[in-house]
């Protein structure tokens, strides 16, 4: 599903958010949303997942209002019931699907995005007694298991170890290329961003200041000024751009 912004602006009461925003994502693509905390990039995803009301233009494919039921949205925050299993919390990501009695392909869905984020040992423990990195797993097996067309992913890997974090970016990579998904996810490694996505934006004070291959973006000017910091962009030996953040 291609998405698109065009003018789009979200205000908090007074507070300009996210100001004249132009963005597409097309199928099968991963966009990654850098910029510093508090640029706009958490409800430039609420937007797309048409949780706030906008000024300007959005459009998923053509429809005007977001297909709810198609979108897989993991917020920064999520809170799930803790009494509940990391099964049942996945099961409850089929809730298109789902009736008082769980279908044997609901309970298959649930069961393969566990093991498809590698979190299927905590099928059976309670969620509010898994570290937060272990929930951060269980909770993108609910988002995966509700077969969404688009992927609006904030932070999802905030709170994982290294190999974790590899394992996590590059199953979002080849899920959305098989899926033909389209997927936004936001980042604050800056890096992690570089490797993975096809395409990185870049928010400074609700604005968007940069979109492009990650190639385009690693750019001490573009990355400098957005994050307000001096950084030196090398290579690594898989040819990759690398941003090391210098001493101001
Ligand atoms: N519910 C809200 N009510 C009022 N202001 C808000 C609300 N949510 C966010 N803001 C403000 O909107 C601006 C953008 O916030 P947003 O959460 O989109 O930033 P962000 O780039 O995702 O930040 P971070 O990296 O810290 O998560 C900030 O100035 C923030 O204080």
């Amino acid at each position: 599903m291609r998405l698109r912004a065009s003018g789009l602006s979200v205000r908090y009461g007074t507070r300009r958010a996210v100001d004249g925003v132009d963005l597409e994502a097309a199928p099968g693509e991963v966009l990654a949303i850098l910029g510093a905390n508090g640029s706009g990039k958490s409800t430039l995803l609420r937007a797309f997942a048409g949780l706030l009301p906008c000024q300007g233009e959005l459009r998923w494919d053509e429809a005007t209002r977001p297909p709810v039921t198609r979108i897989g949205y993991l917020p920064q925050d999520n809170a799930a019931r803790p009494v509940l299993t990391g099964f049942e919390v996945v099961l409850l990501g089929r809730l298109r699907t789902l009736a008082l009695r769980p279908s044997p392909a609901d309970l298959a869905g649930a069961a393969a995005a566990l093991e498809e984020v590698g979190a299927g040992a905590f099928a059976t423990r309670r969620i509010g007694q898994l570290s937060g990195g272990q929930r951060q797993l269980v909770l993108l097996a609910q988002v995966l298991a509700g077969d969404p067309a688009v992927l609006l992913l904030d932070e999802p890997t905030s709170a994982l170890d290294i190999a974790h974090q590899l394992q996590v970016l590059q199953l979002l990579r080849d899920a959305t290329r098989r899926r033909g998904l389209t997927s936004l996810v936001v980042l604050h490694d800056i890096n992690a961003a570089l490797r993975f996505a096809d395409r990185v934006a870049v928010m400074q004070a609700g604005r968007l200041v940069g979109t492009g291959r990650p190639a385009d973006i690693a750019r001490p000017a573009v990355l400098g000024e957005a994050f307000n910091v001096r950084v030196a962009v090398d290579h690594g030996s898989d040819g990759h751009p690398v941003v090391l953040p210098l001493r101001a």
